[in-house]
């Protein structure tokens, strides 16, 4: 499967209701892998856009009552268009009102994967983190979160961190490419789950479409950090022109992963 070449020729609508801390960089990522982001705040506009959309991307970083409601319907729209959902839990365990935004759109609505770091995924699958932000604080085994995860809520989930595991529909994985400085400036975990939904919308297979998205997320993030970068300030643009000049060919060789 050519994903990036198949997303550059008809790039999939991937509507991201997402935090302001990332927005600009979640739509200038997303340009630049060839996909075509639309950021919203309105609820009025949900069933028009859930008609044409390829994905919704519902990440929790700075909700509030109202972002709560625009959530809500957008996800119920999405659903009614079969249009897939991934849900990021960023800060999942930081407050009661975060939590129980999360743990009310899972029980209500369909959702296609959640994603997020390890310290968000440990909170959510009912573990005790140490986390008290939207930072990863865990050294916890990322697989064990993800199957944790998995069987208490039955969908399938990716937990990100240096491994990344993918466990879902009988099948788990880790993924082990990547760099450091992801985890060194904000909004790398937020335009992972954008760039996500551009490869679901290639390809039905979720495992294998987060697999790959993963993969070539990371392999990019790797030759980013490699080439011209002084710190994070320099590898944020680098980044954005990474996932720009690479294609298909950075997947064939270069993928570190384990099936379980
Ligand atoms: N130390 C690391 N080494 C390699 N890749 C990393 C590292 N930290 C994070 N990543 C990658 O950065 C992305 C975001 O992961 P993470 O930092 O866990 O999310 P978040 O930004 O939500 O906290 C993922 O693609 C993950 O694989
Ligand atoms: C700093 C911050 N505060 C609320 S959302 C957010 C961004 C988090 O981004 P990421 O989880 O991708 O690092």
């Amino acid at each position: 499967m050519s994903f990036i070449k198949s997303i550059r020729e008809t790039p999939p609508l991937v509507v991201c209701i997402t935090n302001d801390v990332v927005k600009n960089f979640t739509a200038n990522g997303m340009i630049a892998l060839g996909a075509s982001p639309i950021m919203s705040g309105e609820k009025e506009e949900a069933e028009s856009l859930m008609k044409v959309a390829d994905g919704l991307l519902i990440n929790i970083g700075t909700a509030d009552m109202h972002k709560k409601e625009l959530m809500s319907e957008m996800i119920a729209q999405a659903n009614k268009n079969n249009v897939p959902v991934v849900l990021d839990p960023v800060g999942y365990g930081a407050s009661p009102f975060r939590k129980n935004l999360v743990n009310e759109l899972i029980e209500k609505y369909d959702i296609q994967l959640i994603k997020g770091n390890r310290s968000e995924m440990l909170a959510l699958s009912g573990g005790e983190s140490t986390s008290r932000g939207v930072d990863s604080t865990e050294d916890s085994d990322a697989l064990k979160i993800a199957e944790t995860s998995y069987d208490k809520f039955n969908i399938p989930v990716l937990v990100t961190g240096e491994t990344d595991a993918v466990v879902a529909n009988g099948h788990k994985s880790t993924l082990h490419n990547g760099h450091p400085l992801q985890g060194r400036i904000t909004g790398s975990g937020c335009l992972l789950g954008a760039v996500i939904l551009a490869f679901i919308a290639k390809n039905n297979d979720v495992n294998n479409a987060v697999e790959n998205a993963v993969s070539y997320y990371n392999l990019c993030a790797e030759t980013a950090g490699e080439n011209n970068t002084a710190g994070p300030g320099t590898f944020i643009p680098n980044y954005i022109d990474s996932l720009y000049s690479n294609d298909d060919d950075i997947l064939k060789d270069k993928v570190v992963k384990s099936h379980e």
